[in-house]
């Protein structure tokens, strides 16, 4: 099942295709492995630019980490290789691409669908937390779906070994942080895979509602968070109220727990199993 093996990668293998998105660093592209005609995608990350950003840790660990998991829900990284200027990380393709347009361009999920989401991305988080790995950035952008529909979480680029301390300054949107990595509440400022339990939550209520729940200006949405300041309004089924707002705790050590997010009843309603 690991089509892509050879040790050694290079560019020339592949035939480059359209571009899939880009980022930060670089793009990502659909690929062709020429010998085989296997599909992926090729992220190419800039040197220069990472090395600017000094984000070239951040890379490592993406290819460290994401290389040692193997999970239906977890986008998978076959391998990488580098030329003078790039690094290309060999990434799994997505047929249907990126989670974030469905969500904007459906503007929110249907319960059942968000239910079938949820369950699979809490499957993914207890994969990567028995692996002691924290994601840190559970948000649609990351997320892509499969061609039947199956998430697939990506973009490691955040992760870490838990426990840990933030170095990296955080970038980019507030609105999935816990209140534990916005002000340091923890005596020495760390925090552990619960982080992930609230992004968990403020996905679950994105998908509902369409928008995240302490979105506001930066000052605001810092001071909402921290009191876990938020309201959900009156079309969200009761199951699913109780759900985030059971994942939305300040206490990181009272958020429900993964293996309790899979039993909980609205997950149960919509997830009947071998369906
Ligand atoms: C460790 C680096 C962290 C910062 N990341 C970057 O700089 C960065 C560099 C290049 C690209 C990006 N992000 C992006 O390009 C964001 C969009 C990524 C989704 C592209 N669409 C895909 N559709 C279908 N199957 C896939 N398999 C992989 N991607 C896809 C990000």
């Amino acid at each position: 099942d690991q089509p892509l093996t050879p040790k050694q990668f290079h560019l020339g293998m592949f035939e480059i295709g359209r571009p899939l998105g880009k980022g930060k660093f670089g793009r990502v592209y659909l690929a062709r492995e020429r010998s085989t005609g296997f599909v992926c995608a090729l992220k190419t990350l800039y040197k220069a630019e990472l090395q600017s950003c000094r984000a070239e840790g951040q890379v490592r660990r993406e290819v460290e980490i994401q290389s040692n998991l193997r999970h239906p829900n977890i986008l998978k990284l076959y391998g990488h290789f580098h030329d003078s200027k790039r690094i290309f990380l060999i990434l799994e393709f997505a047929g249907k691409g990126e989670l974030y347009k469905h969500l904007r361009r459906e503007n929110r999920f249907p319960e059942w669908k968000a239910a079938q989401y949820i369950a699979q991305c809490a499957a993914a988080l207890r994969y990567l937390h028995r692996k002691h790995v924290i994601h840190r950035d559970i948000k649609p952008e990351n997320i892509l779906l499969g061609i039947h529909g199956e998430i697939k979480i990506a973009d490691f680029g955040w992760s870490v070994h838990a426990p840990s301390r933030r170095r990296q300054t955080l970038c980019g949107t507030l609105d999935y942080l816990p209140p534990e990595m916005i002000v340091r509440t923890g005596k020495d400022g760390s925090y552990n895979e619960k982080v992930d339990l609230w992004s968990l939550g403020v996905l679950t209520y994105e998908f509902l509602v369409g928008e995240a729940p302490f979105e506001d200006t930066k000052a605001m949405t810092e001071r909402r968070i921290a009191r876990a300041d938020m309201t959900i309004p009156s079309f969200v089924s009761p199951e699913a109220r109780d759900l985030i707002k059971r994942l939305l705790v300040l206490d990181p050590e009272k958020r429900l727990p993964l293996e309790d997010v899979e039993q909980h009843p609205w997950i149960l309603k919509h997830c009947v199993k071998g369906s």
